[in-house]
């Protein structure tokens, strides 16, 4: 892209076309919105609102629209009544002068103003051409305010997040990275590496013939400090990038049980309707049926799948091909899922196939809440209680996380909660709280600034695991044999081994390579620029492409 001379800066320099596009949605409505961003603005508002002063900046003016004066046709009405604001640059949205109409909203208004707008060009006695005007291409405003430095990157992608929220969670998500705080954490950072690259190179360069107040080791442990300290803030905005991924593309559920358990009586219950069909035949599941539902403003994808039992005779039934492929889908399904929902009968004993594939899922890191089903069929509640300590002993799954529920609505319809439902989905909904909540380094005084970390996206996940990696070969560079950060799955938000563990002691350093420790430095701050796109790498094209595509 090429950049522009700041607005304001150069007045009349900046030849950049005047762009106008209709901001609110097409069709009928009360009021529409046509935006206009350039300099020629006050042109196309004096041939719009002819012998009128320019609104003071900033303030609602009532106008009249009229089609410009090109003699000899003379000059119509095209709204009696437009609010009409003017924003001089360059503190506008997009750091040109901006030009807002506030239009009546019926579609011939719209498109006779929209027609008229680039019949008000310049006539190029200026020194303007006379196509200076044009309709904007989807997300121009946008990048103008990148290029005029009004947007950074993170604030552009958190943009296309909160046009698509659809959940209260992704809602709050967007609103906190459309702020550029998340871009000021990155600067800082990286402000941080060059100005530790900057010592190291001069010790590089002088050491030899100058004489330093530190001496090349005690520097390097006292840069390998804030770089670890660093190294450890990295850290938990990749496990944080995790969560808020979790927020944005949605929380994947599985329920997992023996065949009629009830798993798709629950997802009946859960949805509110009859998403999968209930039936007391054992194996009526037999493919993966995935619904996406709102769950207490998380958005969140339930697959109910085939009930697990082992190939070969069980009773008088037996696992048929189609089942068994049923069977292996679902434990997948189960491995891929962040959260296990474990149906069980509590009339049955608990089952090995089931128990295994739990305990394989447990060993990922995936959370598991578990349902204890058909409580109405129980005439004694006592052994309700033995479940939590089996549950507990068996699966390592905490007594808060196990529930006791009926799917039967009308055996247990005269409660206020029946079949402990609502208990159940209260219950779901603290885990999904715990898994997209921010980590917040040991160090840190303020939690409450990591709640932005939420907002890092995929993009932003993937170069500070990169940043990361160079943070720690610098470490390795200067003696700092420090235990390699175990690389997060994208999927996995537990915190990494050793998250909070300390730097040893500077005394046990190794060996120095400090050409080696500032090219990694180097590195590590160029990876951060791409973040923020202001580096110089093929990033900021691609992100924006991606966000304006949609
Ligand atoms: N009494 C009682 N019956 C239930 C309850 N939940 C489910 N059932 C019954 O148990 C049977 C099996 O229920 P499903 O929901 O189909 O069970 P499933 O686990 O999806 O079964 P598969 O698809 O075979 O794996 C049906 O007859 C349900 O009506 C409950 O809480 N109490």
């Amino acid at each position: 892209m090429p950049s522009p001379p700041k607005c304001g800066e150069r007045p009349g320099v900046y030849n950049e076309p005047t762009i106008y596009a209709l901001s609110t949605a097409t069709g009928r409505a009360a009021i529409a919105v046509i935006r206009i961003s350039g300099t020629a603005c006050t042109n196309i508002y004096h041939g719009l609102c002819p012998e009128t002063t320019l609104p003071k900046p900033r303030h609602a003016a009532l106008r009249k629209l009229y089609t410009p004066h090109l003699p000899p046709s003379p000059s119509t009405l095209l709204d009696s009544g437009a609010l009409v604001l003017y924003f001089p640059a360059p503190h506008t949205v997009t750091g040109e002068p901006v030009l807002e109409l506030h239009v009546h909203g019926g579609p011939a208004i719209v498109r006779a103003v929209l027609t008229a707008i680039p019949q008000c060009a310049p006539d190029g006695s200026h020194g303007q051409l006379k196509a200076s005007i044009r309709y904007a291409e989807a997300g121009e405003f946008t990048r103008r305010a990148f290029a005029n430095n009004r947007m950074d990157l993170p604030q552009i992608e958190s943009l296309g997040e909160t046009l698509s929220a659809s959940t209260e969670q992704q809602r709050k998500l967007s609103v906190r990275g459309t702020t550029s705080s998340l871009a000021a954490r990155y600067e800082d950072w990286r402000t941080l590496l060059l100005q530790a690259r900057g010592e190291l190179e001069a010790l590089i360069d002088f050491s030899e013939d100058q004489h330093f107040d530190e001496s090349p080791a005690t520097l390097c442990a006292s840069v390998a400090t804030q770089v670890h300290q660093l190294t450890k803030q990295m850290e938990a905005h990749v496990v944080n990038a995790v969560r808020g991924e979790l927020l944005r593309s949605g929380i994947s559920v599985a329920l997992l049980g023996a065949p009629n358990a009830g798993k798709s009586s629950l997802l009946n219950r859960i949805v509110g309707r009859e998403a999968a069909i209930v039936s007391q035949e054992a194996g009526t599941t037999r493919d993966v049926v995935e619904v996406g539902i709102d769950l207490g403003g998380w958005l969140v994808k339930i697959g109910d799948m085939a009930g697990l039992r082992r190939a070969g005779l069980v009773g008088s039934d037996i696992v048929g091909a189609v089942e068994q492929q049923g069977i292996e889908r679902a434990k997948q399904r189960a491995l891929e899922s962040d959260v296990l929902i474990i149906v069980h009968d509590a009339t049955t004993e608990l089952d090995s196939e089931v128990t295994e594939t739990a305990k394989q899922c447990i060993s990922l890191g995936i959370n598991v809440v578990i349902a204890i089903n058909k409580i109405d069929r129980l005439s004694n509640l006592q052994p309700l209680l033995d479940w939590k300590g089996q549950m507990s002993s068996t699966l390592g799954v905490p007594a808060d996380r196990v529930f006791f529920i009926s799917c039967v609505e009308t055996s247990v319809a005269h409660t206020k909660d029946p079949g402990n439902i609502q208990l159940f989905m209260e219950g779901l909904i603290e885990t999904f709280k715990s898994m997209t909540a921010a980590l917040v380094p040991d160090s840190e005084p303020d939690p409450s600034i990591w709640q932005e970390s939420l907002g890092a996206t995929e993009r932003q996940r993937v170069l500070l695991s990169e940043c990361i990696s160079h943070l720690e070969a610098f470490l390795i560079a200067v003696g700092h044999n420090i235990p390699i950060v175990t690389k997060l799955e994208s999927k996995d938000t537990r915190p990494p081994d050793g998250f909070s563990q300390a730097l040893g002691d500077p005394e046990d350093a190794g060996e120095v390579d400090i050409v080696v420790a500032a090219e990694s430095l180097r590195l590590a701050a160029e990876t951060l620029a791409r973040i923020t796109g202001r580096g110089e790498s093929g990033d900021v094209e691609e992100v924006l492409g991606v966000v304006f595509e949609k």
